[in-house]
């Protein structure tokens, strides 16, 4: 039955780069012909991904399992934790919302029956395929949390899987992060570790050898190599933890300025990949109206929490900021939350999200948004179906996304509907056009529709639209090949291969 090898990633601290590694391993060993899948136990993130059967799992397990050339299954990451407010959390399993928890009655009730759950789907996914790349979460030394571990080393052991700890050396303390976590594991836990990886490096390797020399004669295990930190890569980022030192997409000589708000529980903030792509067009994150400016658009993106950060909007003056640059022309989207926001009415009777009940919307779109305890997880293909003049030349354009909300949003006087999808309408467009929000996320992975329209930003501004030259979905094939090449410059494989089991 388990015939699948296992290699598992684990990381000194959160965030030092585990997904994008195993990113990196998945792609390779998916180049070298192996049947390859990701898993993840348990994720604790806002940014996800709905399955082709309309589940919902961390985002990056399903760019992993893309990464692999598989379709993505809940098995790869069957419990999703996506925290709602403080110590709350939206409990996700096999990509159904199962229930809302704090931390501690997730801790006590739920982790104790979770491990049969993600051995369950572990099993599953080792006997159809040929290698499992695995990533922990967080660190393995979290004394305090070792006793209910369903994440690094007693998965670890579940999976039979040696494991490669990755370590940020950009944030300094590398040595110690590495030797301090080895010192806190137990010895059947250390003897699992069979290799370093040092991440996110820019500096000059001739300064950090005697370092890696060092360690390697201290640890008894090798440093798999020293991988320089990726920069312009175009691989999602897995969570916004990352966003919070990732650099903006700045280009200032850009035509077209976009200021995405930085919503404190934002959520599928990849959703503005694809625009920072186009050769025209700066995507800038933005937090007050300071940082606002007088940007073209401006991007309310989707949030965990809708009304909490609707009241973030209003306490930073970013509502009366927004208010007032739409008042003058400046265009407003609004993606699933931010859509939400753009309508006049919010109300969550069940408190599904928050125990604000209600909250006046910014008043953008005449859209009430109710919110229910079942949520809407699911693929989506329609077309543009506005009659607007302004908006002819997209009318038609077929367009895909993927829905993931509780909300539910009606309009409260006639206006214009966005996309026609199957029987039903999705989304609303301002009388003038230039407003508009959809509960479609990754609609701007929409070639034609992405590119016709920011074609209308230029021509508000008098200058000649640009053909549709970035195909979206090949830039990303393209990236994970990047990616893999970039790890096979920096890591030793074969040795990776050894510890796999795979040579
Ligand atoms: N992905 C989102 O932006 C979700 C919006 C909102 N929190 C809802 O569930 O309806």
């Amino acid at each position: 039955m388990s015939k699948a090898k296992t290699i598992m990633f684990q990381g000194t601290a959160s965030d030092v780069g585990k997904s994008i590694i195993t990113t990196a391993v998945c792609r390779i060993f998916y180049q070298d012909g192996f049947k390859t899948a990701p898993y993840k136990s348990q994720n604790m993130a806002l940014n996800s991904y709905v399955t082709l059967c309309g589940k919902e799992i961390g985002r990056a397990q399903g760019v992993q399992a893309e990464a692999c050339g598989i379709t993505a299954t809940t098995d790869m990451n069957p419990i999703l934790i996506k925290p709602t407010r403080d110590m709350t959390a939206q409990v996700v399993v096999h990509g159904r919302p199962h229930a809302e928890m704090s931390a501690r009655r997730y801790r006590e009730e739920y982790l104790p029956i979770a491990g049969t759950i993600v051995r369950d789907a572990l099993d599953r996914l080792k006997s159809e395929y040929e290698v499992i790349v695995i990533e922990g979460a967080g660190s393995p030394a979290e004394i305090n949390l070792k006793d209910r571990d369903i994440v690094n080393m007693r998965l670890a052991g579940w999976a039979d899987a040696p494991v490669v700890l990755v370590a940020d050396i950009d944030r300094g303390g590398v040595f110690a992060s590495i030797v301090g976590t080895l010192e806190l594991l137990e010895e059947h836990e250390r003897s699992r570790v069979k290799g370093f990886i040092i991440n996110k490096f820019r500096g000059d390797i001739a300064i950090l050898q005697p370092g890696l020399d060092w360690l390697e004669q201290r640890t008894g295990i090798p440093v798999l190599g020293v991988v320089p930190h990726l920069n312009g890569i175009d691989i999602e980022a897995e969570d916004s933890v990352a966003l919070d030192h990732q650099q903006d997409n700045l280009n200032s000589d850009a035509d077209i300025d976009v200021a995405v708000i930085r919503l404190p529980r934002i959520s599928n903030f990849t959703d503005t990949d694809p625009l920072g792509a186009e050769p025209d067009v700066q995507v800038r994150y933005v937090q007050s109206p300071e940082e606002l400016g007088n940007p073209d658009v401006i991007l309310l993106p989707g949030t965990k929490n809708t009304l909490a950060d609707l009241g973030f909007l209003r306490e930073t003056g970013l509502a009366e900021a927004i208010r007032k640059r739409a008042a003058s022309g400046t265009r407003l989207v609004g993606i699933c939350g931010g859509y939400q926001m753009l309508g006049a009415r919010l109300s969550d009777p069940h408190q599904v999200e928050s125990e604000e009940g209600k909250a006046a919307g910014l008043g953008f779109l005449p859209a009430e948004t109710v919110f229910y305890p079942d949520k809407r997880t699911e693929r989506v293909r329609g077309t543009v179906a506005c009659n607007h003049p302004e908006w002819l030349e997209l009318q038609g354009i077929s367009v895909e996304g993927y829905e993931i909300h509780m909300g539910r949003t009606d309009k409260l006087e006639p206006v214009e509907g966005l996309f026609q999808i199957g029987g039903h309408e999705d989304g609303m467009l301002s009388a003038d056009g230039r407003i508009w929000g959809t509960y479609l996320h990754g609609i701007f992975e929409n070639d034609e529709f992405r590119r016709k329209w920011l074609n209308l930003i230029r021509q508000d501004k008098g200058l000649a639209p640009l053909p549709t030259d970035i195909h979206f979905q090949s830039r990303k094939t393209a990236a994970f090949d990047r990616l893999a090449d970039h790890a096979r410059a920096h890591l030793d494989i074969d040795k990776l291969y050894r510890i796999a089991g795979l040579k």
